[in-house]
């Protein structure tokens, strides 16, 4: 089975968050189970100041005002083949993939992330100078949503499955770039990708895509709400109606284990947990907090409103009070980035705020903490809660989307279910307990360190989904169906598969 995977992100080049952890576990684990998967994405500048080699592959036309682009192949160190966009002015720039240095959305990325969606179609039809035709096309968030729309509107056969990782973020533009954009005009309209009068990228993908899917089961049918469907619960639940929306949990990557993670002072596994203090004392002194035989409560995480931060900054004299302390390590919004550097110094010695992003400091903190705090608004699945429990780093979260998924209450974390001060206190409270319970802790430990969240089962999930959309069979037939895909409660009938491949 060949699959081309469409993404703004891939850990390996270009990484502003969850996405780029995916692109970069994902395609890896399907190419373990013998599918031929290619990456496609934009030649970000510091994606050329990584890469050694480049072979241009195909030239593509320019199409309304989305200009022509090369391609060019390059070969990650392990095998997988990327694809780059090379269109210099949309993407050689300094900055994230979607801003500027100073954070702000670059005013192109209508049409830079156009350029992908439309790139993608084209490869995905089948380039003759490329010579590899995908099976489906798999793209993920707003930024490749308009690949399966191109498709359609070309008049092109080629199954798609579009992922959700975040539905908040939809890709909003003025309706006054139809036609820059090349949408034609009647698909701009309520079951096409208009939105209160903008155009939706996310929206066309979830319109056009023969099968969405998201990336837990909680998360899947939350959407469907009118809570936490951003205004898009309406098109969620005719996709749900129709079994063409499933959730697949997220995996976590081999290099997330405490027993050979050079990262850490100190590696340890379930059966030395004495290593894990030395890796908390290690956080203690970088993050000049005072020497303490209290718990500590780690966070990892993007600094935006989606994680509830609010909540740890109005919780933390409690915590400290109990003696307990907060190593925070993040970067994001500026405002809650303030909010955690005035709640730091007002309890100096006590709370720690690292604000940047190093790979090497997320995995020592994580080592380091006895609990993990992820008081997320909603989080559709959350990779850092699984990395915790790894590392016997308990997590006291809220009970959405992943996180009620992949933490089980007072077994491997503490979830609280009313996201208010009140809830989470309630949470953090069963944490303190536990810790003075040395023999209870250490059994949860224990439980959260088994866990497996490997990327396999996710794989066949995905795989089997591919399958049976692009009518290919899977390279192994799967064991059990849809394992590890949930079915809403419409369930999908053959006759509804036979549809969605039709489409
Ligand atoms: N400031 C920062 N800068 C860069 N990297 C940072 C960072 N803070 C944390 N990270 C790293 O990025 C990853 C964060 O992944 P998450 O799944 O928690 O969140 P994110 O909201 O980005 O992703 C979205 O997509 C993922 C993938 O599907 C879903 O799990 C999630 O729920 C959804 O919100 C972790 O590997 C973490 O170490």
């Amino acid at each position: 089975m060949k699959i081309l995977f469409v993404t703004s992100e891939f850990g390996d080049f270009a990484k502003a968050g969850g996405l780029a952890d995916v692109s970069a576990a994902l395609p890896r684990a399907l190419k373990r189970r013998g599918v031929d998967v290619r990456i496609l994405m934009p030649a970000y500048q510091n994606v050329l100041d990584k890469i050694t080699q480049l072979k241009v592959v195909a030239s593509l036309p320019g199409h309304a005002a989305i200009e022509p682009c090369l391609i060019g192949e390059t070969e990650t160190a392990d095998g997988i083949t990327v694809y780059l966009i090379l269109a210099p002015s949309l993407f050689q720039r300094p900055g994230t993939p979607y801003t500027t240095p100073e954070g702000y959305d670059w005013g192109d990325n209508d049409v830079r992330f156009a350029r992908l969606g439309l790139a993608a179609a084209e490869v995905g039809k089948g380039i003759a100078s490329i010579g590899w035709t995908p099976d489906l096309v798999h793209c993920h968030d707003w930024p490749s949503a308009l690949a399966p729309a191109y498709l359609a509107w070309s008049g092109a056969n080629v199954p798609s499955v579009f992922t959700i990782h975040n539905l908040a973020h939809q890709g909003l533009f003025g309706a006054d770039r139809l036609d820059a954009l090349g949408i034609p005009h009647d698909a701009f309209r309520t079951d096409g990708v208009e939105f209160h009068g903008y155009i939706s990228f996310m929206k066309a993908g979830l319109v056009y895509a023969n099968h969405v899917t998201t990336v837990s089961n909680t998360y899947a049918a939350e959407i469907t709400t009118d809570h936490l469907g951003s205004g898009l619960h309406g098109v969620t639940r005719g996709l749900a109606a129709e079994g063409r929306l499933s959730g697949i949990v997220n995996g976590l990557e081999p290099e997330w284990d405490p027993a050979t993670d050079r990262h850490l002072p100190r590696m340890f596994d379930a059966a030395s947990l004495e290593g894990k203090s030395i890796n908390t004392d290690f956080i203690r002194t970088s993050l000049c907090l005072n020497p303490s035989d209290g718990p500590l409560f780690g966070v990892v995480s993007r600094l935006v409103h989606q994680k509830g931060l609010d909540l740890i900054a109005d919780i933390a004299g409690n915590i400290v009070e109990r003696g307990g302390q907060i190593a925070i390590l993040g970067t994001g919004d500026p405002g809650v980035e303030r909010m955690l550097l005035d709640v730091s110094r007002r309890y100096r010695g006590s709370i720690g705020l690292v604000a940047g992003f190093s790979d090497t400091m997320a995995h020592r903190l994580v080592a380091a903490s006895d609990f993990f705090l992820m008081p997320s608004r909603f989080e559709p699945c959350g990779l850092t809660q699984m990395q915790a429990q790894r590392y016997g780093a308990l997590p006291v979260a809220h009970a959405t989307g992943g996180l009620a998924d992949t933490i089980e209450n007072d077994e491997t974390g503490f979830l609280f279910t009313d996201f208010s001060v009140g809830g989470f206190l309630e949470a953090t409270s069963r944490a303190f307990d536990t810790y003075h319970a040395p023999e209870r802790l250490a059994a949860m430990r224990r439980r959260a360190m088994a866990k497996s969240f490997g990327w396999d089962e996710p794989a066949k999930a995905y795989e089997a989904l591919f399958s049976r959309v692009a009518g290919v069979p899977a390279s192994k037939p799967p064991d059990r169906g849809f394992s590890g895909v949930t079915r809403l409660p419409q369930l999908i009938s053959a006759d509804m598969d036979r549809k969605a491949a039709a489409r």
